[in-house]
């Protein structure tokens, strides 16, 4: 047997009207007049083949395809893959796309394949072909049959027969007599094949496609090599349109596209491992990891085995696609090393039962490799089978010993009866021993008759006996197979289960972090929240208790309030110690005996508000009581008139104080018994250190609230960042969504021009079937016109019923061709009908992300304004803090600038006695 490499073909499409409107440049170019290729500057492969970006369909079928289809015929299994990265021309090169759509020129390897394949078989008048053709996707590491959507993929198998052969088992064969009929066939398993749409490629495949043309065929035993048998050859051809690699990054792959891009990926990963373990030469009995993958499962006869394989490896010429063009040129350079030993399938005595056994053996090995559970039963089933046999080689020694008995009883009875009839014979016998001899002849014929009825029904019992024991053992093979199809099922089943139970696993794992997550940011949020309820209510406290207080001063304090009108009437010389104290302590005290907290919960902006506003106040009532400060120090410093004196206690008397704070003046005055000085230097230091405190206090608070206001607004930055990436998924999600709506919409409009072909194509046909029906009914007739006719010419009359019945044959043929497409145009009459459900699924999808989307853009805008608002505050809170230290210092200088005053009084004070000074007072 030769070994023959693996034929690689690579095919450069050219650049596509995106690339070339995003200016893209090329990176690869083929060697004129070689089979090179030359990638980036200076990197070279070599191929068997090499297709320029001009390159015709034409031209990659005639040199690579033709010679395999040859192969075919002459009975060689055969292999075309097409390898490559996404958006390559992959489908475009296999031809596996929308065929009725595509011009005669543009159609790929299996339209050309096809015509081709029929047109030999028309040629080929003295072989018996039967064609059948299969199509199966690969999706997701499930088989599919596209020929029958309805077939559960756990009923589709991949197996090995005896030689080592891959079969599918359970897809639908369709049986086929034109290349229309297969076209046909392509189109709608096309039609159903899992595609979509990706950034990459507008109608990217998602699974592994595989359509099978099988064909059988049966010479004439006159031109066969062995006269005696009916020579058959069996051979496939598979046309393999793998789905594109990509990179999740490119394709912009999400939730289901992105779990499809893995599956993808893990396929091409395996079978680039199984590439790399059969060509690299050092591993020559090296393990393949062929079961890794079921596509590698599947070209397990391609890659290494007896089938003839080129793999066409199609390119994108693109810069931005420089790495897995790289990428794919290095896996097919690794593949022309791999070795395949092509056979003809010759199948002389094309036997059923021989294959059932055949079957039975490799099941049987397959069984021995099973766990030692299913080794128990198998084992078990052994047992009984050999159980079975022991029995069978008894009873058959038993029936040899019986008969061989039988026949020596036969033997003696018959010898017996001849001397008795001897005996009878001879003279001079009396006649008593005449009866007694002629009694014992008819014993003797009597023992002969029920031997011979005996033996009769012995032989007639070992026959049935015989029966019994020959079916028990086909019995007990059907059980044998039945229990290793079960057990095969049942391997399914488990395998099946474990993957979806790993499914399960990762999805509930995923869950769990996700919730995880949601949790963490809850409890971030409301912690949150919490700390911004927390500030607001300090907030709102500081806000009341300072409003209480300025209202409460500018009460006291206010040009028309009572207070001051009665504070322009007190003496000039009331020490201002005790006014300032008393200032500070009704301070105190109000702050004290505050109204009981109230906690409010107005929104942020509003109580920023307050909060601003609250600090105005503030600062302006610091402001006033500097100014209140000057005021009184100046009137103590100042010279005052005796009227105005007498008018200020006056007024004392006629208007009794009614404030503390104005009572407690009173009694200072009253008292007076502490040096004047003293007094007014205590005073002021009092004031200015209570004052002094008020604009720290403010400050601190200022900073506080400014310090909240950053955080808030960092909280919303965040929110807002948050919202922007919601948003933009879901503007993402929407905009896919609607080209797949697109995508659908173009599916159904092209199947919808497919059905009207179709629809064409049926009335044509049910004209032809008419005719055929006519002729058919013609042909009868004619038949029974000869039938009755008494023709002498025999032979004319067998060869005119011949061909009358080959016509009838014609016709019924036809019939069933045409029902056939009327199934198929139902078939996409329901795949366009089910596209229109799954379109408006989507739009009903899209309007609900539409309704987020503006749901998120309001909370987008609220965020935002919230966020101007926030930073509006922080810039008036910082103006604020600018103000107050201004305030401050202006405080440290009018401090600085009584402390010099009272400087200059003590300096005063010692030049002067104090009962002078206090007969100055109380003089004035
Ligand atoms: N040789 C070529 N000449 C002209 N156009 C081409 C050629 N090869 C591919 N194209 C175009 O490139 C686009 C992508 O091709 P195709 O769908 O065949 O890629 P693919 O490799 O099958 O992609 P995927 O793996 O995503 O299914 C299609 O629009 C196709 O018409």
């Amino acid at each position: 047997m030769d070994e023959i490499p693996v034929k690689v073909a690579v095919r450069i499409r050219p650049l596509l009207s995106k690339e070339i409107l995003h200016n893209h440049q090329v990176c690869v170019r083929p060697v004129p007049n070689t089979q090179q290729i030359i990638i980036g500057k200076d990197r070279v492969f070599t191929f068997d083949y090499v297709f320029g970006k001009s390159s015709t369909q034409d031209d990659v079928y005639i040199s690579c395809i033709k010679p395999l289809l040859v192969s075919l015929i002459e009975g060689y299994n055969a292999t075309v893959f097409a390898y490559g990265q996404t958006g390559s021309g992959k489908t475009y090169t296999i031809g596996g796309g929308h065929v009725a759509s595509v011009a005669d020129e543009e159609k790929g390897i299996i339209p050309r394949a096809i015509q081709e394949l029929f047109h030999t078989i028309s040629e080929n008048h003295n072989i018996d072909f039967t064609v059948k053709v299969s199509y199966i996707e690969v999706y997701k590491e499930d088989l599919r049959d596209l020929l029958e959507l309805e077939t559960n993929v756990k009923d589709i198998h991949i197996r090995e027969d005896e030689k080592g052969n891959t079969v599918i088992v359970g897809a639908k064969e369709c049986q086929v007599e034109n290349a229309d009929e297969v076209m046909s066939l392509l189109e709608a398993g096309s039609a159903v094949r899992h595609t979509s749409t990706t950034q990459m490629n507008e109608r990217s495949s998602r699974s592994h496609a595989i359509f099978t043309i099988s064909i059988c065929q049966q010479r004439d035993p006159a031109e066969s090599r062995d006269k005696n048998s009916v020579q058959m050859i069996l051979s496939k051809f598979h046309f393999v349109d793998l789905a594109g690699s990509e990179r999740v990054t490119k394709t912009g792959n999400t939730g289901e596209r992105f779990k499809e891009s893995i599956q993808i990926n893990s396929g091409l990963l395996a079978l680039g491992n199984v590439i790399s373990a059969l060509a690299d030469p050092k591993r020559k009995n090296a393990h393949v990891p062929y079961r890794d993958a079921k596509i590698t499962r599947i070209l397990k006869d391609s890659l290494g085995g007896n089938a003839k394989t080129v793999m066409i490896t199609c390119i994108s010429p693109s810069t931005s696609d420089f790495d897995e063009t790289l990428n794919s040129l290095k896996y097919s350079n690794r593949a022309r090393n791999i070795k395949n030993k092509p056979i003809v399938n010759y199948n002389p005595d094309w036997d059923r039962i021989d294959e059932m056994e055949l079957e039975i053996k490799a099941l049987r090995e397959a069984l021995q490799n099973q766990q030692s559970s299913r080794v128990s039963r198998t084992s078990q089933v052994s047992q009984d089978w050999s159980q079975e046999k022991n029995k069978i080689r008894t009873l058959e020694e038993q029936l040899a010993q019986f008969q061989l008995e039988c026949f020596n009883h036969r033997h003696c009875t018959e010898e017996a009866l001849e001397l008795l009839h001897e005996l009878k014979n001879i003279p001079g016998l009396t006649k008593p021993q005449k009866n007694r001899l002629h009694s014992w002849v008819a014993m003797a014929e009597e023992l002969r008759s029920d031997i011979t009825s005996m033996s009769g029904t012995e032989s007639a019992e070992t026959g049935s006996r015989e029966e019994p024991h020959h079916i028990t053992i086909l019995q007990l093979k059907r059980e044998l197979k039945k229990c290793q199809d079960a057990l095969a099922t049942d391997e399914e089943v488990f395998a099946r289960k474990e993957m979806e139970l790993k499914d399960l696993q990762e999805n509930i794992q995923s869950l769990l972090q996700e919730n995880q997550d949601y949790q963490k940011s809850l409890e971030e949020a409301e912690r949150t929240k919490n700390l911004q309820t927390e500030k607001l209510v300090e907030q709102q406290i500081l806000i009341d208790e300072l409003k209480n207080k300025v209202e409460e001063y500018l009460q006291n304090h206010s040009p028309q309030g009572p207070v001051r009108e009665q504070e322009s009437k007190r003496p000039h010389s009331v020490p201002l110690s005790h006014q300032l104290q008393m200032l500070t302590s009704s301070f105190r005290e109000s702050s004290s005996q505050s109204e009981p907290r109230k906690v409010r919960t107005s929104p942020p902006s509003y109580s920023l508000e307050r909060v601003v506003a609250g600090f105005r106040t503030r600062s302006q009532m610091l402001l006033d009581l500097i100014e209140e400060q000057d005021e009184v120090s100046h009137e103590k410093f100042s010279d005052h008139s005796d009227e105005e004196l007498e008018k200020e206690s006056k007024n004392k008397k006629n208007n009794p104080p009614k404030s503390p704070f104005r009572r407690s003046i009173n009694r200072t005055w009253t008292r007076r018994n502490v040096p004047e000085a003293k007094a007014v230097n205590n005073g002021t230091r009092q004031l200015f250190s209570n004052t002094g405190d008020m604009p720290e206090t403010v400050m601190e608070s200022v900073q506080e609230s400014q310090n909240l206001n950053i955080k808030k607004l960092k909280t919303t930055e965040l929110r807002l960042a948050e919202a922007r990436q919601k948003l933009r998924e879901l503007t993402i999600n929407i905009k896919m969504k609607e080209e797949l709506i697109n995508e659908l919409a173009k599916t159904s409009n092209e199947a919808q021009s497919v059905n009207k072909q179709y629809s064409m194509k049926i009335m044509q046909l049910e004209q032809e079937a008419d005719q055929a029906r006519a002729e058919l009914a013609e042909a009868q007739k004619q038949l029974q016109e000869l039938e009755n006719k008494e023709l002498r010419d025999q032979a004319q009359k067998a060869k005119l019923q011949k061909d009358f019945r080959k016509k009838m044959e014609a016709a019924k043929i036809k019939v069933q061709v045409l029902q056939k497409k009327q199934q198929d145009t139902k078939k996409l009459a329901n795949i366009s009908a089910q596209n229109e459900k799954y379109a408006s699924d989507l739009e009903l999808n899209i309007h609900n992300m539409r309704q987020q989307q503006a749901q998120l853009q309001k909370k987008l805008k609220e965020e935002s304004d919230i966020k101007k608002k926030l930073e509006l505050a922080v810039q008036k809170d910082q103006q604020q803090i600018k103000e107050l230290q201004l305030k401050n210092e202006q405080q440290q200088k009018m401090l600085r600038l009584k402390n010099e005053e009272i400087a200059a009084i003590r300096r005063r004070k010692s030049t002067s006695s104090i009962p002078d000074q206090l007969q100055q007072v109380s003089t004035l």
